[in-house]
Order: structure tokens, then C-alpha cells, then sequence
């Protein structure tokens, strides 16, 4: 999936701007506070519908204006519109109609993004990388979103029922239910980890050639014993707690270099590598799976790179055949591979630029 045509009004510092990216490489560049992560925010949110870098989208409305627009029209000729009021109303329209729930956005749009606060993957707490996970999960399966939605109901449900000290039989009942639901979502995130790591290994032999790098799927609770045990075993501690302490709620991937994590082991250019070729992996077990591409926002690909890294990874996100936005300050910096469109930033004014 490419976006052919992009249009933003009043979005952070950009009045009005339309354009028409190419399916390929797009380079966005301009000076520090022109405008170029929020080009790529706008993109962000027209499949997510929030910010990544904002959690209050009266925020990104352009000062003492009502409200923003986004609209992008797809590759498939899909439309997608998306307008936020100052008030907190807001309207996401798909080809027209009012969208009925924001994962329609997701799946007709996946993305991935690669910037300063990716670095949150590797150096956060586990929830990140299981939203990782279940992006992949979530594109390879269109019943993933349902299964997952109706875990996290049933799992709040038993907690808020372990909070009010309910009897075991009461709580079976919903353990049952959980761990069906459970199961399923933690074979799918098995089944795409596997993948993952087949599409990693070409990634990282290239990005990160002699750091030993093992990745792991840990499914949240003891892999030799059975979900509904773990459920039942853990009962008395769950009530104690007030909360279920284990399940598919908290797998994680992990991610080790001499049995180190990752985080500990690596340098800070180590890690952006490694954060990148998941995201590439990502994007390539996409499309060898579902014939679909996925769009790659890279802000300030330059920083913390060296020139021929810089290369490769510009190199290995063409390979991917997905359309992909990278910002930079100066286009000499990225100077190395052909660019199929480049746009210049400007005080918020997005001009496309002619070699
Ligand atoms: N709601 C808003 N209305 C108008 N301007 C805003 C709003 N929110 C942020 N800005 C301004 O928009 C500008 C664009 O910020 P952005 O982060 O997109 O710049 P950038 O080109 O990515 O900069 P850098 O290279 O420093 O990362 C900034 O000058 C910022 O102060």
C-alpha cells in the first residue's frame, strides 16, 4: 500500500499543504522546526489516529485554529480523512463513510515508524514490544483484533473480580474463556515471531555482522505448563494481589547479545541498527506473507549513524519495495541513493523539490 496523495491543514506548523509522494524513496528535509516530523506525524495518524509523540491532539492543532484535516488517497483508491476539533470532537471518514473503529485505519494502512522514540522498544518496559508483536500478529490475521479485544475485556473482568475478593468458581468461569482466547493469541504471536526472526537474520548478518544477537519470544508464563494451571495455581496469589499476575498479558520479546540484554550490551548506534532491522523485518514478513507493503517513516535517519550505515540502512529500506519518508536536515547528508521525490520544508511550507 503507497499513498498517492497527501493533504494536511493546520497541523502543527503547516497551514496548508498537498502532496504527491512517490511510491518509492522520499526524502523530507529543511531546517531544525521546519515541519518535517510533523509531515511524518500527520502520516502516523491517518493510520493510527493519534500522535506519536502527543497524547493530546488539541496539541497538533495548528495555534488559534479550530481544528486539522488530514486526508490521504490510497494506492487502491481508497480514501482516508481524518478531522480533530479543538473540543475533542472528531471524524474519521473511509472512502466517505464514518469509520466504525479505528483498526480499519491500521490494517489499511500499516506502518512503521523509526525514530528517536522507537528507542523505547528495546530500552522500555516489555509492553512496547508486545505491541510490536501483535502488529504483525494483527496484519497476519484479520480475526487478531477481535481475539485480542475480547481477551483484554475478559482479563479486566477477572481482575476487577479478583479486587472484589469473588469466590474460585465464580473466577473459573472466566478462565475458561481467557485461556482459550489466550491460547490463540499467543500461537499467532508465536507463529509471526518465527517469521520474524527467518526475515531478521538476512537483516542483522548485514547491519550488525559480528554482534551475536539472540531474539526469543517469551509467551508470559512458564512454557511447560498449561495456561488454565497457571490460571488456577495462581489463584490464591492473584487474590491476594488483585491482579492476575501472568498469562499472555505480559510476553515479551527478548532481545540478548552474550546473554546480555540487548540494551546493556550495545552501543547507541548498535541499537538504532538493531531497532531498524525489526521494523524492516516487520515490513518484509508483510509482504512475503499478505502481498502487502508497508510504508517505513524514518525521522532523522542520520543521527547516530555513520555514513556507510547510513547506506545500508537507506539500501535494505528500498529492498523492502515499500514507499518509505526519511527526514533529514540537509539532502548532502543522504546524498548516497537516488531519491524518488524530495520535498522541501520550510516554516511549515512543503514544496516539492526538482533535481
Ligand atoms: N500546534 C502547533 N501549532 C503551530 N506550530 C506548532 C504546533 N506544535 C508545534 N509547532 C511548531 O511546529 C514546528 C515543527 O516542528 P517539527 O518537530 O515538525 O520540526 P522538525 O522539522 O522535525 O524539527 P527538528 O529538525 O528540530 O526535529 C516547530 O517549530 C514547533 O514549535
Amino acid at each position: 500500500m503507497m499513498i498517492n496523495k497527501l493533504q494536511l491543514n493546520h497541523f502543527r506548523n503547516v497551514q496548508a499543504a498537498s502532496v504527491s509522494p512517490a511510491g518509492g524513496l522520499n526524502l523530507i528535509y529543511g531546517a531544525n522546526g521546519s515541519g518535517k516530523t510533523s509531515f511524518l506525524e500527520a502520516i502516523w495518524f491517518l493510520s493510527v489516529g493519534r500522535s506519536f509523540r502527543s497524547h493530546l491532539s488539541q496539541r497538533i492543532i495548528q495555534y488559534e485554529q479550530p481544528n486539522f484535516t488530514l486526508f490521504a488517497k490510497l494506492s487502491n483508491d481508497d480514501k482516508i480523512g481524518i478531522q480533530r476539533q479543538r473540543s475533542g470532537d472528531h471524524q474519521v471518514r473511509i472512502n466517505g463513510e464514518p469509520a466504525k473503529r479505528l483498526a480499519d485505519l491500521a490494517s489499511m494502512l500499516p506502518l512503521q515508524l523509526i525514530s528517536p522514540e522507537s528507542f523505547t522498544l528495546l530500552l522500555d518496559g516489555p509492553k512496547a514490544r508486545r505491541e510490536f508483536i501483535d502488529w504483525g500478529a494483527f496484519h497476519s490475521d484479520p480475526n487478531f483484533f477481535g481475539i485480542w479485544s475480547r481477551f483484554r475485556r475478559l482479563l479486566k473482568q477477572r481482575n476487577q473480580l479478583l479486587r472484589q475478593q469473588a469466590s474460585a468458581r465464580q473466577i473459573a468461569v472466566w478462565d475458561k474463556q481467557l485461556v482459550q482466547y489466550g491460547q490463540w493469541l499467543t500461537d499467532a504471536r508465536k507463529a509471526w515471531v518465527n517469521s520474524l526472526n527467518e526475515a531478521l537474520e538476512g537483516i542483522i548478518s548485514q547491519f550488525l555482522p559480528d554482534v551475536p544477537i539472540q531474539i526469543s519470544f517469551s509467551q508470559g508464563w512458564d512454557s511447560k505448563t498449561e495456561l488454565d494451571q497457571i490460571y488456577s495455581s495462581s489463584l490464591e496469589r492473584d487474590l491476594q494481589l488483585g491482579y492476575t499476575v501472568s498469562g499472555p498479558h505480559k510476553a515479551d520479546l527478548r532481545l540478548r547479545v552474550n546473554k546480555l540484554p540487548a540494551q546493556d550490551s550495545l552501543s547507541r548506534g548498535q541499537l538504532k541498527l538493531l531497532i531498524c532491522a525489526l521494523k524492516i523485518a516487520q515490513g518484509v514478513v508483510l509482504s512475503r506473507q499478505q502481498q502487502r507493503q508497508c510504508i517505513f517513516l524514518v525521522d532523522d535517519l542520520a543521527s547516530e549513524l555513520d555514513q556507510a550505515r547510513r547506506t545500508l540502512l537507506l539500501e535494505q529500506l528500498q529492498q523492502t519495495g515499500g514507499q518509505v519518508f526519511v527526514t533529514a536536515i540537509e539532502p548532502e547528508q543522504l546524498a548516497m541513493v537516488p531519491w524518488d521525490k524530495k520535498f522541501h520544508v520550510e516554516q511549515g511550507r512543503i514544496t516539492e523539490q526538482q533535481d
